[in-house]
């Protein structure tokens, strides 16, 4: 290690049903099972003593909680896919890391983000839109404000209005094969003023019906044009 700051690469992994392991059952440990847990993964939280969240998360079943202290070769590292050294103690932290190293295995450390294998982001989740944001460690703090900022520009609208796109996306690419011409129509796509007809309440299965029947009719640009000026009358 170098030493010198990182330029980080971001990545959205699928941790569903892998294991991972957080050292330290603190408030750290417990935000970091969290937000672990909202992704699927199978947590173990390795800990003399945790949270009452942690604990109450580890008697509904959500987690494992190992109450003892962190010791080398446990087997619950060996098998993990993501590591969290997250206790109060430098020294322990550190040795987790190192462990986790010769392992070959990711490791985020609390109070060492230069050595950490990865930082945690502050995140917002719309469904599936994901927005990350980092400040590469230099102020948490602030990277949970701006979270907050995006929090108010993407609204709950968002999941349905992604999950909207989607099924509009598939249908466009089974009825139209050139993907030029794919690539236009969703250009124009973007222009509906889809938010809006869904923030209004007014939009339901019957209209998502009506919408996905017209593309069928006509996926042209003129076609999405058409639409697109439906939907303003619609709104307006
Ligand atoms: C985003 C979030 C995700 C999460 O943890 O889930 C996250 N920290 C959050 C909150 C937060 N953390 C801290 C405060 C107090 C205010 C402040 O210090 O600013 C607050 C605010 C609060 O709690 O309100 C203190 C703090 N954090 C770290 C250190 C150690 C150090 O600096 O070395 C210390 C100092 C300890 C001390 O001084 O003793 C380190 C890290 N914290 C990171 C992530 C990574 C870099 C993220 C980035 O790229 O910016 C990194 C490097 C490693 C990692 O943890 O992955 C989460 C927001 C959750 C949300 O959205 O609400
Ligand atoms: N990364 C971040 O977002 C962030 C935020 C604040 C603080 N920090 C850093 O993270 C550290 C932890 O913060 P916290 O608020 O969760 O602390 P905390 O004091 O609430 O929790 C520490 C936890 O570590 C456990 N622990 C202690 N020794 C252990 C061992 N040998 N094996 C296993 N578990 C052990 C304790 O049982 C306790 O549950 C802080 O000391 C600070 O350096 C990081």
């Amino acid at each position: 290690m170098s030493g010198k700051e990182p330029n980080y690469y971001p990545l959205m992994i699928n941790i569903a049903d892998k294991p991972c392991v957080i050292v330290g059952g603190g408030a750290v440990a417990e935000r970091k099972a969290q937000a672990l847990l909202e992704a699927g993964a199978a947590v173990t939280v390795v800990s003399p003593e945790a949270t009452s969240r942690l604990r109450q998360w580890q008697q509904e079943g959500k987690l494992r909680l190992i109450a003892e202290p962190y010791r080398p070769l446990m087997s619950c590292i060996r098998s993990a896919y993501l590591i969290f050294a997250a206790t109060d103690r430098p020294d322990v932290n550190k040795a987790v890391r190192l462990e986790a190293e010769q392992q070959g295995k990711l490791v985020n450390v609390a109070d060492d983000a230069v050595r950490s294998g990865f930082i945690v982001p502050a995140t917002v989740r719309r469904g599936k839109l994901l927005i990350a944001v980092s400040t590469a460690g230099a102020s948490p703090a602030v990277a949970k404000k701006v979270k907050r900022e995006l929090e108010q520009a993407f609204g709950e609208e968002y999941e349905q209005y992604l999950d909207l796109l989607q099924e509009l996306r598939v249908l466009i690419q089974s009825v139209v094969p050139d993907t030029q011409r794919r690539q236009e129509l969703f250009k124009r796509m973007l222009e509906w003023e889809l938010l809006s007809w869904i923030r209004s309440g007014r939009f339901d299965e019957r209209a998502k019906a009506e919408l996905l029947e017209r593309i069928g009719l006509e996926p042209t640009a003129q076609g999405m044009d058409a639409i697109g000026r439906t939907i303003r009358e619609y709104i307006e």
